[in-house]
């Protein structure tokens, strides 16, 4: 369905993500994990070009044989909202205070088709129920900040699924959100995979929600993916090493205490050559200083770092 080929990405001439490769196919929901900073965001923003700073420097998106970059900003206009959808973190704040929720369902199928208020109505109020929001005739009136955080959050996929979309692109939606309202947003977002056959990336710092959702995880260090593989494989047999080091930083029940990953990503700005996370690697050699390899460990499960034999 989408199709990411060596895609690079900058800011001001400073290249931020580094010849990303991914694929979605459908109805798969693919993760994209990471430690703050490290340009999820920008990846997945600039799959629609959401972000007017971020500058594609080269590679493609082709959304159902479409290469995004041939189409003009109107086509782009089109594809967003119909086909493919945007949830971003913290819906509550980004909801306009003044206008009540019923509105903002309005306004934003509105943008994207012909729609009477009445059916918006009574789309919006079934897509409600079924991601199982009680008192939806309530909702309809209430303004967001009579609404808990989490609701606002639930509201907000809704909406994005008010036209079907084959495609959602998830910035941090739990992000935001104590851990229950987390929870019902996952079983949200899998309802809708279920229901609707709709194929999400979600992007998240959280590794338990990535591992709660995803069928693909693609690790990113430094603006570059680092890791690509099914969830099971990524989770449960990582090969690079600072897919591990993630892994063991996820705090634990059991009160051991996670290990932290010493020192800090390189500013983007740094000229560097060879692997970006050599620096805080405990497996580092001297071929690190060459640039990494990409190591296929099954068919669909690959690395980049230069030395196999040491993983
Ligand atoms: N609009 C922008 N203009 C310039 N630089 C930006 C812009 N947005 C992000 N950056 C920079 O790009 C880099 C990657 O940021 P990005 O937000 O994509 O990372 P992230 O992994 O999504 O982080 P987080 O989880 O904190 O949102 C950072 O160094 C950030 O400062």
């Amino acid at each position: 369905m989408l199709r990411v080929k060596k895609l690079c990405i900058s800011y001001e001439g400073i290249p931020i993500v580094k010849d990303a490769e991914f694929e979605v196919k459908e109805k798969e929901i693919i993760g994209i994990v990471g430690e703050s900073g490290c340009g999820k965001s920008t990846l997945l923003q600039s799959l629609l070009m959401l972000e007017k700073k971020a500058v594609i420097d080269s590679g493609e998106v082709i959304f159902r044989d479409r290469r995004l970059g041939d189409l003009s900003e109107e086509e782009i206009r089109c594809i967003r909202g119909n086909e493919i959808a945007v949830v971003f973190q913290n819906a509550a704040l980004s909801m306009d205070p003044m206008k009540t929720i019923g509105n903002l369902f309005y306004e934003t199928v509105r943008m994207h088709s012909r729609i009477t208020k009445k059916e918006c109505e009574k789309r919006a109020k079934d897509l409600m129920k079924k991601v199982r929001l009680a008192d939806v005739d309530r909702i309809w009136k209430s303004y967001p900040f009579e609404l808990s955080g989490g609701m606002c959050q639930r509201i907000a996929i809704a909406a994005a699924m008010m036209n079907q979309p084959r495609l959602i692109l998830a910035d941090e939606p739990t992000s935001a959100l104590d851990v229950t309202a987390q929870a019902q947003v996952v079983a949200l977002m899998q309802y809708l995979r279920e229901e609707f056959g709709t194929s999400m990336i979600v992007v998240s710092h959280n590794m338990g929600v990535i591992a709660q959702l995803a069928d693909k995880i693609a690790v990113m260090y430094s603006g570059n993916i680092v890791e690509w593989g099914t969830a099971g494989e990524v989770l449960h047999s990582p090969g690079h090493p600072y897919t591990k080091a993630l892994i063991n930083a996820i705090p634990r029940m059991d009160g051991s205490i996670p290990k932290g990953i010493a020192g800090r990503p390189p500013e983007f700005s740094e000229k560097r050559t060879g692997c970006p996370f050599a620096p805080r690697c405990g497996k580092r050699t001297a071929v690190c200083s060459g640039r990494p390899e990409k190591i296929f460990l099954s068919e669909e499960h690959w690395i980049a770092c230069r030395h196999m034999d040491k993983i």
